[in-house]
């Protein structure tokens, strides 16, 4: 019988399960809404039920006892509620799509097949015994994503299960009707991607569970390793592999993982909004989202001002005829590099014996203890202990100074002055503490000195406070000085360089880092290095609570970056998405991949996957996107057919803007949704807006302080565009006045894998030279 004689009996059991569904439904409703009466009803009378009596000690234990069962009520309450929405939920989407494959699997030894229909949730029949629908995460679901019809296998806790799968089939399910139905013979048949991926693109991402591809799955259903590095080619699903794999982690582990023991790092706060609803849409509760600059903004923010990654590329795009401009870009590279890890590590171990920088204690104006004897202090403490630990003696020894000197303290006029400007409750509480310590009697005739003295003590212990707080929290360690130092000593660098030399540029480079420190600002490429070294100080904070780290746009983190990462996590495993042909960032340009990462784990806790075919765009945009990087061959396509991107010259900036009008107009009436016009960097954005604003007026600036990833059509510079798609993009100016080196072949690239079914690049003047390789068979010149 073929696939299409299928379709009733296929639609019949779709209706079955959603009549299930229905009653399934109707009972939870009803649970749900009893369930919240019942809620508000506690709230509501919640202290009619509780005695309250305060009148002496056991009278207190019975109100506590009261107010505790009556809590425990309510939090139960609570969590049945909570799971009742759950549930809720998923039978929502149950109810719209039950489910979207079916294997017909014979396991070896029995002797009928098993019928395995598999959704976004599970669902049992009215038995309880056998189910309706498999949770695309339970483990023989996996057969799906990793097996056509043939011999298969699935792992269990329980061990290995072999068979033949006789029957592989996927359905495209939309409000209870089936809209499609494939039998494959292969891994996940291409027609039902084809169809998935030629749909347009929505203002947030869209979760893939229909159709992960065998080698994705490897990724999301990874236990083993410690550290995962995933490298795969622009739009190759490293993203959507990631979040699928926190859902997954999320069904293995449901007893012990919470969703906020899992941290996703992102590019940029918008990325954040673009994916936030994928777990949702499988019925997971979103990890924690953050960026690495949140990280470092929340660290160091108070004591400077933290360049953010886009100021810093900013400057790279536009300053290049600016003095210093290269000196700047070597440091940049230099400051992330392994090489300068490994000379901070040096220097550490130089600290240790010599050369730390404390600042002095003062106290209205005058230094109670200076950073000279604290240094001296310091190093007459044993050299076997860390650094940190070190510190944590120092301030014990700190705050035993202080203790003295605040005697010393009470003999000062100023103390003389505070209590006469006391009020009266101050000055009544410390005579009140007098009695209690009994040192206060009326027929002693010293009760004025002694009533001085305690106020005196007061007084200086409460300006002590401040002091005492530093002291505690080793504010008395000059971190921005030591840092300061490896750029105001040559002689100190060299030593430390050892064997790895120090730039060329090592004078401009320290003249530019001091200056920006005197001013309170830390670069960017500054920011990691110097907070690694305050650790190295301090000791490293940790989290220990977070058991999944992953990071998303890897190749743009720089070797401390993942060193602070690894220790701040010291209980996570990680997983790590990145695209080599994507690093955009200009320190990216000296680093060797993921070495630096891998460094930090041992061989054998890390796993790689790479994943090779791009699924994003259509087969002609990837044909010419591969032309732009090195070993671009290796990225496979996935063949999904559309126009070629087209190359166009316009005559001046007013014919390109008029140009850009047009096939945005054009686009939106062949029913593209979301449209961009990449920009290079911000400056340029802002001028193209402006110019297109008055035409378009639906169109949108997208900047680095845009929160939420806007549909529709927008002017985006290129590195925000990082991770994120559009229908269409238009490139706005590839002339070489624009993308004239070869830096910026990685940005001109990750612009253009934006696309998913229509790319389009306009210049003035002359053409950008990164272009130069492009195959001219894979593009049209308009
Ligand atoms: N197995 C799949 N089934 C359906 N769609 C997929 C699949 N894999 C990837 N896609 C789609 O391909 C597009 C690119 O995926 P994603 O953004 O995860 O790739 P990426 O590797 O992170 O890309 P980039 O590095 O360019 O940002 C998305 O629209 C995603 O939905």
């Amino acid at each position: 019988m073929s696939v299409k004689q299928r379709w009733p009996e296929e639609q019949r059991r779709v209706d079955e399960v959603i009549s299930i569904v229905e009653e399934r439904l109707e009972v939870v409703e009803g649970q749900v809404g009893t369930l919240r009466s019942e809620i508000v009803s506690i709230r509501n009378t919640f202290w009619d039920d509780v005695t309250v009596n305060l009148e002496d000690a056991d009278e207190l234990i019975e109100t506590y006892a009261s107010m505790k069962q009556q809590a425990e009520v309510m939090s139960e309450r609570e969590r049945n509620h909570r799971h009742a929405l759950r549930q809720l939920k998923s039978l929502l989407r149950l109810k719209q799509t039950p489910y979207f494959g079916r294997i017909d699997f014979l396991e070896d030894g029995e002797r009928d097949h098993s019928s395995i229909y598999i959704g976004t949730s599970s669902l049992m029949d009215n038995s309880g015994f056998d189910f309706l629908v498999y949770d695309w995460r339970a483990p023989v679901s996996s057969l799906y994503y990793d097996y056509g019809p043939g011999p298969a296998r699935y792992t269990t806790p329980g061990g290995e299960i072999s068979g033949m799968m006789e029957l592989k089939r996927q359905f495209i399910i939309r409000d209870g009707r089936i809209r499609s139905l494939f039998d494959t013979g292969v891994t996940i048949g291409d027609e039902l991607l084809q169809e998935v991926l030629g749909k347009q693109s929505d203002a947030q991402m869209r979760s893939i569970v229909a159709t992960i591809q065998r080698e994705q799955n490897r990724i999301i259903r990874n236990e083993t390793a410690r550290l995962l590095v995933v490298q795969g080619a622009a739009g190759s699903g490293k993203t959507s592999a990631a979040l699928q794999r926190v859902a997954y982690l999320l069904y293995r582990y449901r007893e012990t993982l919470k969703a906020e023991q899992i941290v996703l790092f992102s590019p940029n706060p918008m990325f954040n909004s673009y994916v936030s609803t994928v777990l949702p849409e499988l019925g997971e509760e979103n990890m924690q989202q953050t960026t690495f600059q949140q990280y470092l903004d929340h660290r160091l923010g108070r004591e400077f001002a933290v360049e953010d990654p886009f100021g810093q590329m900013e400057y790279t795009l536009s300053a290049m005829s600016e003095p210093g401009y290269e000196a700047r870009v070597a440091g940049i590279q230099y400051k992330a590099s392994a090489v300068f890890l490994r000379l901070l590590d040096r220097y550490a171990g130089y600290l240790s014996e010599r050369g730390m920088v404390f600042r002095d204690v003062v106290f209205r104006d005058r230094v109670l203890v200076s950073g000279e004897q604290l240094k001296e202090q310091f190093y007459t403490l044993s050299g076997l202990m860390t650094i940190p630990n070190r510190m944590v003696a120092l301030s014990e020894w700190l705050l035993k100074e202080l203790r003295r000197l605040a005697k010393k303290e009470m003999n000062e006029a100023w103390v003389l002055d505070e209590i006469e400007l006391l009020d009266k409750e101050t000055y009544q509480e410390a005579l009140e503490q007098l009695h209690k310590k009994k040192t206060f009697s009326a027929d002693t005739f010293d009760d004025f000195d002694r009533e001085q003295e305690q106020l005196s003590m007061m007084v200086v212990q409460e300006k002590f406070k401040v002091l005492r707080k530093r002291a505690k929290k080793l504010t008395f360690i000059d971190a921005p000085a030591v840092y300061r130092q490896l750029f105001s000593n040559p002689e100190l660098a060299s030593l430390l360089a050892g064997e790895e030399p120090l730039l060329e540029r090592w004078d401009d480079i320290c003249s530019d880092t001091a200056e920006r420190l005197d001013r309170k600002e830390l670069s960017y490429e500054d920011a990691t290095p110097y907070l690694y070294l305050v650790e190295r100080l301090e000791g490293f904070q940790t989290n220990n609570s977070v058991r999944h780290v992953f990071i998303d746009e890897a190749q743009d983190y720089s070797a401390f970056q993942f060193a602070v990462l690894k220790r701040l996590f010291p209980r996570a495993r990680m997983t790590v998405l990145g695209d080599l042909n994507q690093a955009i960032y200009a320190h990216a340009a000296s680093e060797n991949g993921f070495a630096a990462l891998q460094q930090l784990f041992e061989a054998e806790e890390t796993e790689t996957i790479m994943l090779t075919r791009s699924y994003r765009s259509t087969r002609e945009i990837v044909e010419f996107t591969r032309g732009l990087v090195e070993g671009g061959e290796a990225i496979e396509l996935f063949n999904r057919g559309g126009s070629k991107p087209t190359l166009t010259q316009a005559e001046d900036t007013g014919a390109l803007h008029r140009q850009i009008t047009e096939r945005i107009g054009q686009l939106q009436k062949e029913g593209h949704r979301s449209i961009a016009v990449i920009c290079k960097t911000a400056g340029e954005s802002r001028e193209a807006f402006a110019a297109l604003q008055e035409e378009i007026p639906s169109l949108h600036l997208i900047s680095t302080g845009t929160g939420t990833f806007e549909k529709g059509v927008v002017v985006i510079p290129s590195y925000l565009a990082k991770g994120v798609e559009f229908d269409a993009v238009l490139l706005y100016d590839v002339s070489r006045e624009r993308y004239g080196h070869e830096s910026e072949r990685r940005l001109f690239y990750t612009a253009c894998t934006r696309a998913m079914h229509e790319l389009h690049l306009l210049y003035t003047g002359e053409l950008t030279p990164l272009m130069n390789n492009a195959d001219p068979q894979t593009y049209e010149v308009r």
